[in-house]
């Protein structure tokens, strides 16, 4: 009896699990931890066998002063544990690392495979002949026997199930960024080469030399270890893989399934990579993939708080920003009044159509192609009509009227608080409302219509105050394009009118103002924030983290002797992280 292999794990496996678990806890969802176990047992289901057998024919041995003593077919009760935990701490980087990845955007339908078909057609048979080559190569190296069987048996062991996942997922695994595919195989792969060394070193297991190559790629580190290291690595990457492929082909096609399990069996995601490419929306795929570069190019707060939102309710989230955001740009970038009075008076009526107020919804497809230009065709095709009530639709649209009046006979249409209240609470809390109705559709946990009012109404309020960070946020942008949004009623209590805004957006007047603002802001936030954990418990914290990180702005603007750069205040990078993960690990 020894302790050496225990102490592998104790100075090598254990504490990078910690570190890893201690990232990752405020990330964590059901459905990782599903994944995680799924791949958990697997990884012990399927290396018992095979490695009892290399201990019984004596291709790998254990001394045993080196090991407690409890075996499992053989295997130490050490050796099983490596299998668990190679398999939690590779799977918990991938986790790590392909959060932020909306796996939707992914997805190749018959479209893109007409495109790209060739290309990737290549791609798949090169990686299923290199598995078969290698394969075949460990059949070769088991029936001839002596120095190459350990590497045959790798291969032969390993082969199959990497083909499997292959083929499978090979879209996805060619496709993903490299952040969730390459990095997570090579750097548990690396540092269990230089854990693996210091265990042959010091004698804590032995590979015996008659079955071994005797090649090292580096001293110390036989070849059998580098590759049966990296094999396992890659086998619990692909896995992985697959699983977010057919998870991500259940959460963006609702018409080949209507509902999902927060935690779909294996056959259900068996069931989902199986579907043939042809038979996916392909319409809807380019769709979210628009409305992903839309939302990481225009907003970095509410595009960090989508990688937080789970399943169906992220896609949805997603396409209401799109919508949202095509549609305000429709009005803002119109050249003149008309044509942005045009836009409006076009997008109520799509709303009409969509909720067959005057057509029938058959002809809201041909509607959209003949009126709106095509960039923007997708997002409001996709809009989740289903389960939004059209009123704040509706009201939305009304607040961007509301803009149209700075450049007509009522230039400063913000008289005083309340109208700023009014107009915050058509652009910003009709869009709060809307995304609580889609986190009351998507989530598990009833909510009695009682409280679903009170949160909604305080949804609202949280609207109006992220408004109010935003016109603070934007006073010299907006004055650029003649827009003053601070209520004219304040402007005369400092003795100054709209105009001195337009001339000078950057006075130590107007300094006064923007903190006023954000003073009213945070009085409002702080009134509405408790609503937040009145939802279900799945949504709280992504839209804690949702609201956090847009009203982080605030704060920086409220930073004594922040000077605003480049027209606008913004949150660095490290800074919204960091707000992100203390939004979810708030309890
Ligand atoms: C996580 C995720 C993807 C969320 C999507 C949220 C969403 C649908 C946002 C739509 C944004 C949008 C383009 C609206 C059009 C009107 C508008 C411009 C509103 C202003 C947003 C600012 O966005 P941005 O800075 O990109 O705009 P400009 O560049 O200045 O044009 C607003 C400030 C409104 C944003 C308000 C919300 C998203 C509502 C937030 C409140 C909740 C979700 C409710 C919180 C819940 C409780 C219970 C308190």
């Amino acid at each position: 009896m020894g302790y050496d292999y225990a102490l592998v794990h104790l100075h090598y496996t254990i504490p990078p699990a910690v570190a890893l678990t201690l990232c990752y806890y405020p990330l964590s969802t059901s459905l990782a931890v599903y994944k995680i176990l799924f791949l958990v047992a697997i990884a012990v289901i399927s290396t018992t066998p095979w490695d009892s057998y290399l201990i019984h024919t004596q291709i790998w041995t254990y001394p045993p002063n080196a090991i407690i003593g409890p075996t499992l077919f053989r295997i130490p009760a050490e050796e099983i544990f490596f299998f668990v935990i190679q398999t939690y701490n590779t799977s918990l980087l991938y986790l790590l690392l392909s959060k932020p990845t909306f796996h939707p955007a992914y997805l190749q339908g018959q479209k893109l495979l007409l495109n790209d078909g060739r290309r990737l057609g290549l791609r798949r048979w090169s990686g299923i002949s290199a598995i078969v080559a290698c394969i075949l190569a460990g059949i070769g190296m088991i029936m001839k026997s002596g120095e190459g069987l350990y590497m045959g048996l790798i291969l032969v062991w390993a082969g199959p199930f990497v083909l499997l996942l292959w083929s499978l997922a090979y879209q996805f695994i060619i496709g993903l960024p490299l952040s969730s595919t390459l990095i997570p195989v090579v750097l548990p792969t690396l540092y269990l080469w230089i854990v693996d060394t210091l265990a042959l070193k010091r004698g804590t297991w032995v590979i015996e030399s008659e079955t071994k190559l005797g090649w090292h790629l580096w001293d110390g580190l036989e070849i059998e270890e580098a590759v049966f290291f990296l094999v396992t690595n890659v086998l619990i990457v692909f896995g992985l893989i697959a699983f977010d492929n057919a998870f991500a082909i259940l959460q963006t096609f609702p018409s080949l399934f209507p509902t999902i399990p927060t935690l779909p069996s294996p056959v259900l995601l068996v069931q989902a990579l199986l579907i043939r490419a042809a038979s996916y929306d392909d319409d809807r795929i380019e769709g979210l993939q628009q409305a992903l570069v839309r939302l990481r190019a225009k907003s970095r707060s509410f595009y960090l708080a989508s990688g937080v939102f789970q399943g169906r309710l992220r896609v949805d989230l997603v396409l209401l920003y799109s919508f949202c955001r095509v549609a305000d740009d429709l009005v803002d970038e119109a050249g003149s009044i008309e044509e942005a009075k045009h836009w409006i008076a076009k997008l109520n009526e799509y709303l009409d159509v969509t909720y067959g107020k005057s057509y029938v919804k058959a002809e809201r497809r041909e509607y959209l192609i003949s009126t709106f230009p095509t960039p923007t065709q997708a997002a409001l095709r996709l809009l989740p009509a289903s389960y939004l009530s059209p009123t704040p639709l509706y009201d939305l649209l009304k607040g961007f009227e509301t803009d149209l009046h700075f450049s007509s006979s009522n230039p400063f249409p913000m008289k005083d608080e309340p109208t700023l209240q009014v107009y915050g609470a058509q652009v910003a809390g009709t869009v709060a409302e809307s995304c609580l109705e889609l986190v009351f559709h998507h989530t598990k946990t009833f909510t009695p219509e009682s409280q679903r009012r009170r949160i909604v109404q305080a949804g609202g309020r949280m609207g109006i105050a992220l408004q109010y960070v935003n016109i603070a946020r934007d006073i010299s942008v907006d004055a650029l394009n003649r827009r003053v949004y601070l209520p004219t009623t304040w402007l005369k209590e400092e003795g100054m009118s709209p105009e001195n805004i337009i001339e000078d957006p950057t006075s130590k007047k107007t300094e006064a103002l923007r903190q006023r603002l954000l003073d009213c802001a945070f009085e409002i936030y702080d009134e509405a924030k408790g609503a937040i954990e009145q939802l279900p418990a799945e949504a709280r914290g992504p839209m804690r983290v949702a609201v956090e990180s847009y009203v982080e702005i605030g704060r920086v603007l409220r930073q004594p002797g922040y000077k605003i750069k480049a027209g606008r205040a913004t949150v660095p990078k490290l800074r919204r992280l960091r707000v992100a993960w203390n939004a979810l690990s708030h309890t």
